[in-house]
């Protein structure tokens, strides 16, 4: 375990809310432990107990019965105010307040925590890098005047402002375009990766969960876990129909999302030269003498430019404008969901690059298709081995 996680551990026991004049229980007897430091999604059909559950665990919803303890204190002894400053909670649209600018919104808890101006201006800002916004630009700006992702991303600040070791996400990404929802997920995974705080995720999107979960709870009629486990155990082995039905078509494909570009055997036999270094003729040259028909060019910094055929090189004066420009690289933290978009927009093979946009190799779809019939096969293996 890495002894950086700066989480800790929540624990469910027999949790149950009757709301008042409701004959049935909202969440019945919910027993789960949050282990310290990871992800955890709550996902299930709409009504099914998600927000309930979650709000239960800062007391923004009061338990009927049963006990809460967080990094084994009995969040139902705690004065609520102080459980809650403790407790980080995003939400969908962000729900900032209107006439705050975003250093205030950011500011909130650190304010009732009686900080000094000058150490909550500093956090700010470096909450405000954190995400991904320049300081400079946004921290005197008003919610309206962002767009819907730039607000998210300060409604993630403000849930971290006063670094709580709990963070309660309640679909926080759900009122986002699928792109800027795909970046947002980026981001929290590499915040993530630094913090190890213990995030509770709500989400009706199954991708979502597998994408970001460390484990998911699909959750059925009030809040009834029909499944916890790793996302790779649940698409593997969906533990009854209602579970199979939320993984739905495409398992396979799902299980892409689980793997990273750096997980699989991509190439780096690319010819690959830097545009200023050789002239179209010597390359031209050198790919008839290796038997290439395309090479790649790269700026001096050794980021990817364009793909060259050598029949563009009979004519070419300069490799800056030979060929075609390369399409949107992967990196090697991408998921190979992404690598295959990339590929396929590509028609081709997709550019790897590394932590400076630089290159290091090719990925093409043999990759790809030969890691899904890899985990296929696995997977008939382990279920021939249980059965
Ligand atoms: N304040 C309330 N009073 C009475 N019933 C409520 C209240 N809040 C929620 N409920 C009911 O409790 C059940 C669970 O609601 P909850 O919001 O926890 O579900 P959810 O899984 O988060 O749904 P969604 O995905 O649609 O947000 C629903 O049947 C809902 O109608």
């Amino acid at each position: 375990m890495a002894d950086n996680v700066s989480g800790v551990e929540i624990q469910l026991d027999r949790v149950t809310k009757r709301y008042p004049g409701s004959r049935e229980p909202a969440v019945k007897d919910f027993t789960m432990t949050i282990p310290a430091g990871k992800i955890v999604i709550l996902v299930g059909p709409s009504g099914c107990g998600k927000t309930t559950t979650m709000r239960m665990i800062n007391r923004l919803i009061e338990p009927t019965s049963g006990r809460i303890t967080i990094g084994g204190e009995d969040a139902l002894e705690l004065d609520p105010d102080k459980l809650r400053r403790k407790i980080g909670y995003a939400i969908q649209q962000a729900g900032l307040f209107p006439h705050f600018t975003v250093a205030q919104n950011i500011g909130v808890v650190p304010g009732l925590l009686r900080w000094d101006t000058s150490r909550i201006r500093e956090r700010v800002d470096e909450l405000l890098d954190l995400v991904g916004l320049d300081p400079a630009q946004y921290r005197d700006r008003y919610p309206r005047q962002l767009s819907g992702g730039q607000q998210q991303r300060v409604g993630v600040a403000r849930a971290l402002a006063a670094d709580p070791p709990v963070l309660l996400m309640d679909e926080p990404f759900g009122a986002v375009d699928p792109i800027t929802r795909g970046n947002l997920q980026d981001e929290l995974l590499r915040l993530q990766d630094e913090l190890r705080k213990t995030i509770v995720f709500v989400t009706h999107d199954f991708d979502e969960a597998v994408k970001l979960g460390d484990k998911i709870a699909v959750l059925g009629d009030a809040s009834t876990i029909q499944q916890y486990d790793t996302p790779e155990a649940i698409l593997a082995n969906p533990a009854n129909d209602m579970v199979a039905g939320f993984v739905g078509a495409g398992a396979s494909l799902k299980q892409l999302t689980l793997l990273r570009v750096r997980d699989v055997t991509y190439s780096d036999d690319a010819l690959a030269v830097v545009a200023g270094e050789v002239t179209p003729q010597a390359l031209r040259q050198r790919m008839i003498e290796e038997g290439r028909t395309y090479a790649l060019v790269l700026d001096a910094r050794r980021r990817p430019l364009r793909w060259v055929h050598v029949r563009d090189l009979t004519t070419a004066r300069s490799l800056t404008d030979a060929g075609r420009p390369v399409g949107d690289p992967v990196s090697t933290r991408s998921t190979l969901q992404d690598a295959l978009e990339a590929i396929l927009a590509e028609g081709g093979n997709a550019v790897v690059t590394g932590a400076r946009g630089e290159y290091v190799g090719t990925i093409d779809i043999t990759t790809v298709t030969d890691t899904v019939r890899q985990l296929r096969e696995e997977h008939l293996d382990s279920e021939g081995a249980a059965s």
